[in-house]
């Protein structure tokens, strides 16, 4: 039985992948794995049965990956499961941003109509105070091309708004999904400069937090507009309230509530609603539920952001995994090991990302106790992190 302990509201089309038969669920201190959307786990030890953490979202900025790395545990997330709700809600407000949408509702429902007033009448002769302007022929900067900016960049190029975009890191295949008419900038100033809308999707790291700062701030046009949908730390709220308190700097939209940026009519706040539609929560808990149960049952990585990618078909009774250091000799170490307790090695990989390596071994033996006591021998070589001995699930092999 694997244990899966969760944090978070997981949608459910994701949780009841975990069949009641091979996985208990929020029943143990000691889990196999954890899944979670935003809780923080940095101040959290591990305990020494965890092998994975499954982050149901794009962002890893809660959980201490590091740590998880040098741990032996393998962090997850869920790749473009939920651009799509990240990229209407910044849609929504860039229209939001031009058209006075909300006030001109709030002005109609909070007038002090009297009873017999001819209302159509009276909202017919305000509203020229809510006048607004259109988004054709505006310039949007996207700065980070990944997932959520991609979309971005696209739709708003398709709704007729002139598209820059700015990503030194940008990925292949996402440089392939990009319209061609969308403007690559090389400089991150020049994008600011030019911009009537900036909105910034780039994960929050060292070499991100704080990004748009003073500096950038002062490139853009007084009447900009900033957005913030990817975290707060990226962008320096100080910054943002003296320029947009200066008249430098049009407004400011952000997904991520703080105290000093409340009540300020060019601010916009929003509870973290980025990827909070019912089929954004559907697709990442989909995909983190998948990630989990192909990695504790066949030992494959597949959209981890700590261990590469690693997969190969189980044809064999055995399968043992191996997390270890990224030096010279360990592969020969390790098939020693498995050559002197006379075991026959059917199928290997093993890949590397930066300082650490995964290996996946399948072995063609069916004693369970020749395959126990290799994992006592693996799991005293110095430089092996954690070994895992996953059976095949078929019980033929029980025949043979
Ligand atoms: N508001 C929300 O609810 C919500 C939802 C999803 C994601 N997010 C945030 O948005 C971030 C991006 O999500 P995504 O799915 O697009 O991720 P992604 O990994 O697909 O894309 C991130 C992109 O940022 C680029 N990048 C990295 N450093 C950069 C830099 N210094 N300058 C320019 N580009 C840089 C990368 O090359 C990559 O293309 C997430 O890490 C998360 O923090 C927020
Ligand atoms: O990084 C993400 O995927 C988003 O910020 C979503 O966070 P949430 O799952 O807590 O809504």
């Amino acid at each position: 039985m694997y244990q899966i302990n969760t944090f978070n509201a997981i949608a459910q089309e994701g949780m009841e992948r975990f069949e009641d038969d091979k996985y208990a669920i929020n029943d143990t201190d000691d889990p196999d794995a954890v899944i979670l959307r935003s809780k923080n786990l940095h101040e959290m030890p591990f305990p020494a049965s965890l092998k994975a953490i499954a982050r149901a979202g794009a962002g890893t900025n809660n959980i201490p990956v590091e740590r998880a790395t040098q741990e032996g545990v393998v962090v997850f997330n869920t790749p473009g499961a939920n651009a799509n709700a990240v990229k209407e809600l910044v849609l929504a407000n860039l229209f939001l941003s031009v058209r006075p949408i909300l006030e001109g509702n709030e002005w109609v429902q909070n007038f002090p109509f009297n009873p017999g007033d001819d209302v159509e009448a009276i909202a017919e002769d305000h509203k020229k105070q809510f006048a607004g302007n259109e988004l054709v022929g505006k310039k949007l900067g996207v700065v980070g091309l990944g997932a959520i900016g991609a979309l971005i960049a696209n739709d708003a190029e398709r709704l007729g708004i002139e598209v820059y975009g700015y990503d030194p890191y940008v990925s292949v295949d996402t440089a392939w999904s990009i319209s061609r008419r969308v403007h690559r900038v090389l400089e991150l100033d020049e994008l600011l400069k030019i911009c009537d809308f900036v909105t910034v999707h780039v994960p929050l790291m060292d070499s991100t937090r704080g990004m748009i700062g003073e500096h950038e701030i002062a490139q853009m046009k007084a009447t900009a507009h900033l957005y913030n949908f990817a975290r707060g730390p990226i962008v320096d709220k100080d910054a943002v309230l003296k320029a947009i308190n200066d008249n430098r700097l049009g407004g400011y939209i952000t997904d991520f509530a703080d105290a000093d940026l409340l009540h300020h009519p060019k601010i916009r706040v929003l509870p973290h609603l980025g990827a909070s539609t019912e089929e954004a929560e559907i697709n990442c808990a989909k995909m983190a539920a998948a990630n989990l149960k192909r990695f504790l049952e066949t030992g494959d990585i597949v959209n981890s952001v700590n261990f590469p990618s690693v997969q190969m078909s189980f044809n064999s009774p055995w399968r043992i995994t191996l997390i270890n250091k990224n030096i010279p000799n360990m592969i020969s170490t390790i098939s020693t090991f498995i050559a002197n307790l006379d075991i026959n090695i059917s199928n290997m990989v093993n890949r590397g990302r930066g300082d650490y390596a995964y290996t996946l071994v399948d072995l063609d033996e069916l004693d369970r106790s020749k395959v126990e006591n290799l994992i006592d021998e693996l799991n005293k070589v110095d430089n092996v992190i954690r070994v895992r001995a996953i059976e095949h699930p078929g019980a033929f092999y029980e025949e043979y």
